[in-house]
């Protein structure tokens, strides 16, 4: 189909089921453009795409996570003070982070009825610290402090964007001007400001919880599904973010690097786009058959990079386990040959929580 891109390379590894979804949406009414990003993967809609429409947009090609995204924060704790097996026991002793009480500090009530809460899934709190830089004035420029541990946040708006997906789900495009369109997007803007707010909720909560609120700092917030309107098109984008927003962070697994990437000069090609992850390389259901016999109840909460995963559901961690996601470095190279990225840093985790 001539209105399909995918980005990729020889050594990326990409199911036939994803590509057969690409090729799905490619198809529905008004869809002008489609953009598989290296770590495009299947899901109920495919995962690590970027699809532009004229005259219409598509619900359920954002799904019901709508403003999920990564929210890179430093701590303000000196790597050198960070203990990590305190860290490890105070967070073993939360079975989730409704357990510590959620403070709204906005003026409106919350749609999200769950503020203050990462979420299931792959959805995650994490710990890094600085393993390289590569740009020197993109870390200075984003204040990123490499004597500082850092907390990657990973997550949308809970129940509520699931909320305003059930309301659509049944409509086959929504049309441009009509009125479901205008509320559909006046609700999914709600969604991606309060999954912005929950991700700095969570991560207040957190390190207050540790003993430590005073010098948390955003250095990047980047959200992966959603919908942007650029002149007279619509960019959807699932599990994909926005390369002319600045720096964002492209993760791959809690046992691999995290990179900080600068967007490069020309992304019209991926439809001003980037990758948001490493992309799922296994389903769900297969992990555990899969793995089991590799580790016992201690080393699946460790990783080849010596970090530490608090996570009380066994079954997750084998459907969270690294082997389950892609390459990050493959993925990444993708995004070079392409033209499409600068590298600015790596960080490497210490600390995974899942909720
Ligand atoms: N650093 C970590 N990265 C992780 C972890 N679990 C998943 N991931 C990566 O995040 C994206 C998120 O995907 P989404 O489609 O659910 O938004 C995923 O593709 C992985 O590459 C983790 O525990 N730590
Ligand atoms: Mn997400």
């Amino acid at each position: 189909m001539s209105n399909i891109t995918i980005i990729t390379s020889e050594k990326n590894w990409i199911e036939d089921t994803a590509i057969t979804q690409l090729k799905g949406v490619a198809a529905l009414p008004g869809v002008v453009r489609t953009v598989g990003l290296p770590d495009l993967h299947a899901g109920k809609s495919p995962v690590g795409a970027v699809v532009v429409t004229k005259g219409v947009i598509y619900p359920h090609i954002i799904g019901g996570d709508i403003g999920c995204g990564m929210g890179l924060y430093s701590t303000g704790v000196e790597c050198r003070k960070f203990k990590l097996e305190r860290w490890v026991t105070k967070l073993n002793n939360i079975r989730e982070l409704s357990d510590i009480q959620t403070v709204n500090p906005y003026e409106e009530p919350s749609p999200i009825y769950d503020l203050g809460t990462i979420g299931g899934g792959n959805h995650f709190a994490e710990f890094q610290v600085v393993e390289k830089v590569y740009d020197q004035e993109t870390c200075a420029m984003l204040e990123l402090d490499e004597s500082q541990v850092m907390l990657l946040l990973h997550s949308g708006s809970r129940s509520y964007g699931q909320r305003i997906l059930n309301e659509y789900k049944d409509c086959h495009g929504l049309a441009a001007g009509s009125e479901a369109m205008q509320s559909y997007l006046a609700d999914h803007d709600q969604a991606l400001l309060w999954a912005a707010r929950n991700r700095e909720i969570v991560v207040n909560k957190l390190l207050g919880y540790l003993g430590y609120t005073s010098q948390i700092q955003k250095l990047i917030d980047c959200q992966h599904n959603f919908i942007e309107q650029k002149g007279d098109v619509y960019i959807h984008r699932k599990g994909a973010v926005s390369a002319e927003l600045g720096p964002v962070i492209i993760p791959g697994s809690r046992g691999s690097l995290t990179y900080i990437v600068k967007p490069a000069g020309n992304t019209e090609v991926s439809a001003f786009s980037l990758s948001h992850g490493a992309g799922r390389k296994w389903a769900r259901s297969l992990c555990k058959s899969r793995i089991r016999n590799k580790y016992d109840r201690d080393t699946i909460r460790q990783t080849k990079l010596k970090s530490r995963v608090v996570c009380h559901d066994t079954d997750l961690l084998f459907q969270e386990a690294p082997e389950a996601y892609k390459n990050i470095d493959t993925v990444i190279a993708s995004l070079l040959q392409f033209g499409l990225i600068h590298v600015v840093a790596t960080l490497r985790p210490v600390l995974t929580y899942k909720g």
